[in-house]
């Protein structure tokens, strides 16, 4: 039975990538700032000393991550002597480094295009557009109108939106539209239909997502982001493995916020789970009984939406360290020929000043009971995950990336 697994650590970049420096991200390195900073006891918070990952570590994420970093071994941590994963690291071919693109590139079809943006700080989002949606959406205004962190602007605005009734509107240095609307004031079905217009109103403006996101709690002091955030993305602009896997009759089984992320295109079952618990439990489920030729895809979003734009350092880690202790459930979970990815779609920083996403390498670590795990090095483009997906479920190719499924030879050969 031949099945892959990908596991996406939403955020979790292991060093700037070479061309960084058009980002303004020379520098980042998501994990390793996250090890220093435990290293140093800065990081002590619902946790302590340095960070602990032994699942990782043995799986080669270690290793991967030094190759990333130009040698250097994130503080207090070590390499394995002998990975138990094939282990590597990948740059971004997609012009942004946000999630859509990280996602689709991995599935094969890098963004090699721009988003339009919203570049202004404040008064973010062109007049007429307000208007329209202001009309369309028949509410008394909008609150906001800049770039925003979405838990700072509900305290800001949180309480004037649940007097007034006007959305919370926002962006930041992603391609995206926000809404923030309080669940039980403004509603939560609502808050959808007024996404649904907002999505066709920014087509024009060639705009990856808008995003739902909704809160509760009855003051700024309780406001709260529920798990009925909902992202509405634009289709991937070309077929991408999902969509290849479907049609050749495979499962591609969403946990999480996947199917979101690809336009609901390429799947054929989704799974909604919040937190990084119930994700994690949901995906030991689903791998438990899918069957034959299925892709389960999982986004861990709790790592770039709770700690990454937070800049919660030491949350982060707590997170990192809790999804560790859960590995060896997995690891069992899984049959002798599937494949079992871990990946990324982008940095997010804790350390780095603002609170966008950081342009760095994911890691690509791949653990396979059947193959000789080896180093798969510096890999070119995201892509190369999809083309593998596609070599190993015998799939037409992708017309990106280059499988490296050859590379890790099969021990029962
Ligand atoms: O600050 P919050 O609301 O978490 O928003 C973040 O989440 C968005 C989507 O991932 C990003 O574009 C960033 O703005
Ligand atoms: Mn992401
Ligand atoms: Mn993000």
């Amino acid at each position: 039975m031949k099945r892959v697994h990908i596991m996406v650590l939403d955020s979790f970049g292991i060093g700037a990538s070479q061309d960084a420096v058009k980002f303004g991200d020379v520098g980042a390195n998501t994990l390793g700032h996250i090890a220093q900073y435990c290293a140093q006891g800065k990081a002590d918070i619902k946790r302590s000393g340095p960070l602990t990952l032994p699942n990782l570590t043995r799986l080669g994420l270690i290793n991967a991550a030094t190759q990333s970093s130009q040698g250097e071994v994130p503080q207090g941590m070590a390499q394995a002597n002998q990975p138990i994963a094939s282990y590597g690291y990948a740059e971004e071919l997609s012009s942004g480094k946000d999630t859509p693109s990280g996602h689709w590139e991995i599935a094969g079809v890098p963004v090699l295009f721009e988003w339009g943006y919203f570049h202004d700080k404040t008064q973010s989002f062109p007049d007429s557009l307000v208007q329209d949606f202001i009309d369309r959406a028949q509410v008394p205004g909008i609150l906001g109108n800049c770039h925003a962190s979405g838990t700072e602007i509900l305290s800001e605005l949180g309480e004037e939106h649940m007097r007034s009734g006007k959305p919370i509107i926002y962006t930041s240095g992603d391609s995206v539209f926000q809404i923030a609307c309080h669940e039980d004031s403004f509603g939560l079905e609502r808050l959808y239909e007024l996404c649904a217009i907002a999505r066709e109103l920014v087509n024009e403006y060639n705009i990856g997502r808008v995003i739902a996101r909704p809160f509760i709690g009855a003051d700024a002091a309780h406001f709260e982001r529920t798990g009925n955030r909902k992202d509405l993305a634009v289709a991937p602009p070309s077929k991408t493995v999902l969509q290849k896997l479907k049609e050749a009759d495979g499962e591609v089984i969403s946990i999480g916020k996947i199917a979101d992320i690809y336009a609901h295109i390429g799947i054929t079952e989704k799974h909604k789970a919040n937190g990084l618990a119930a994700l994690f439990d949901k995906t030991l489920a689903v791998i438990d009984t899918a069957a034959d030729r299925s892709l389960v895809f999982t986004n861990f979003v709790d790592f770039d939406s709770s700690y990454g734009h937070r800049r919660d350092v030491a949350g982060y880690a707590a997170a990192l360290e809790y999804f560790d202790t859960r590995l060896p459930e997995l690891l069992s979970a899984v049959g002798p020929d599937d494949l079992l990815i871990f990946t990324a779609d982008h940095g997010c920083d804790p350390s780095w000043p603002g609170s966008d996403h950081t342009r760095e390498h994911i890691p690509v670590l791949v653990y396979c009971k059947n193959r000789e795990p080896v180093n798969l090095g510096l890999r070119h483009s995201f892509a190369d995950i999809g083309q593998t997906v596609a070599d190993y479920l015998d799939l037409e190719a992708m017309d990106y990336g280059t499988s490296f499924l050859g590379q890790m030879t099969p021990l029962s050969a």
